[in-house]
C-alpha cells in the first residue's frame, strides 16, 4: 500500500500542486447548461474529472452541493468520486466533519474505507471537538494509505474570531495549536514525503498573524497545506511563496469559481493556464 503522502508527492511531480474544485453551485450549473438537480450535479462533477484527467493531479468535490440533494445527491457523488479515482486523481472530499470521536471514526469509514460507496482518498474535518476527537479518523486514515485536511486557519474572515484565540496554558493560538498537533502526529508516523494529516489555510490570511511557523524546515512527513482562497476569494498565485513560506513544499492551490466559471467547453483550457500559473509562481 502506497502512503497517502507519497501518493500527493506523486501528483505535484505529475501534474504540479493545482486542485480543481467540484463545487456545483445553482448557478453554475444554470451557466452550464445543466439542470439545478442530482442528474445535473452528476453531469457537472464528471465533466469536471474528464476535463482535469491529465492536467491536474487533485480534485476537491464540495460534498454540501450533492448533500443538498438528499440521498439522490449522494449517489450522484459516488459516481463522480469513482470516476475521479480510477482516472488516478487524488480525491479530497470536501466534507468538514467534525463530531465526537466514537461518532467521528464513522465518518471517517464512510470517506475513507477502502470500497466504501462514498471512498475517497482524503477527507476535511473540523477540530471544533478538539483535535484529539480525531485522532481515531487520522489513524485509520494513515492505515489505510489515505489522507486528512484540518482546518485550521480557514478563509472565511468571521472564522479569524475562534482561531485567533489564544490557549490559556500556552502562548499560541488555536490556529497554530491545530498545526503544532499535526505536525507532532506526522512526526510519530512511518516515514513518508509528505504526512497523512494535513491542515487547511486559507490563502486569504497571514498565516504569521494566528502564529503559525512557516519558516521551519519540512523534511520527512512535512505537512500537506490544502490552501482554498486563489482566485474567487481573492488570493493571487503569484504570492504562493510569500504567503506560505516553507509551508509551500506540500501546498495544494484549490480553487473552485474561478476555474469552473469558463464552463463546459472552456474548462479544461482553464485548468491548463491556471495550472501553469501556479507551477510558475512557485520559485
Ligand atoms: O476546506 C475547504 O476546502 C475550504 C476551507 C476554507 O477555509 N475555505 C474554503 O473556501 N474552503 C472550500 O474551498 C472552496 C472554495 O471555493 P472558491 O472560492 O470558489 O475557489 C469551497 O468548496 C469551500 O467550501
Amino acid at each position: 500500500m502506497i502512503a497517502f503522502g507519497d501518493r500527493l508527492g506523486l501528483a505535484f511531480d505529475r501534474f504540479g500542486h493545482l486542485c480543481v474544485g467540484i463545487d456545483p453551485h445553482s448557478w453554475l450549473l444554470a451557466k452550464w447548461g445543466l439542470d439545478d438537480s442530482p442528474t445535473g450535479a452528476r453531469e457537472f462533477g464528471l465533466r469536471v474529472v474528464d476535463a482535469a484527467h491529465g492536467l491536474a493531479g487533485i480534485v476537491k468535490p464540495q460534498v454540501s452541493f450533492f448533500e443538498r440533494h438528499g440521498s439522490a445527491g449522494f449517489a450522484a457523488l459516488e459516481r463522480v468520486l469513482a470516476e475521479a479515482r480510477s482516472a488516478g486523481l487524488v480525491v479530497i472530499a470536501d466534507a468538514k466533519r467534525g463530531d465526537i470521536g466514537s461518532t467521528l471514526d464513522a465518518y471517517g469509514e464512510a470517506w475513507l474505507r477502502p470500497r466504501s460507496p462514498l471512498e475517497a482518498d482524503a477527507v476535511t474535518l473540523s477540530p471544533y471537538l478538539g483535535v484529539g476527537s480525531l485522532r481515531g479518523t487520522l489513524a485509520y486514515a494513515a492505515e489505510n494509505g489515505k489522507g486528512v485536511f484540518v482546518l485550521a486557519a480557514t478563509s472565511n474572515p468571521e472564522a479569524a474570531r475562534v482561531q485567533l484565540a489564544r490557549l490559556p496554558e500556552a502562548d499560541t493560538t488555536v490556529a497554530a495549536d491545530v498545526i503544532d498537533q499535526l505536525t507532532a502526529w506526522n512526526a510519530g508516523q512511518e516515514p513518508a514525503r509528505f504526512g497523512s494529516a494535513g491542515a487547511v489555510i486559507g490563502a486569504t490570511i497571514d498565516p504569521r498573524t494566528f502564529g503559525i511557523d512557516i519558516d521551519a524546515d519540512q523534511p520527512h512527513n512535512a505537512l500537506p497545506v490544502l490552501a482554498p482562497g486563489f482566485g474567487h476569494q481573492g488570493a493571487d498565485v503569484a504570492d504562493q511563496r510569500r504567503i506560505f513560506g516553507s509551508l509551500s513544499t506540500g501546498l495544494i492551490v484549490s480553487e473552485s469559481r474561478s476555474i469552473l466559471e469558463a464552463g463546459p467547453d472552456g474548462l479544461a483550457d482553464a485548468i491548463s493556464r491556471r495550472s501553469e500559473e501556479v507551477e510558475k509562481h512557485r520559485g
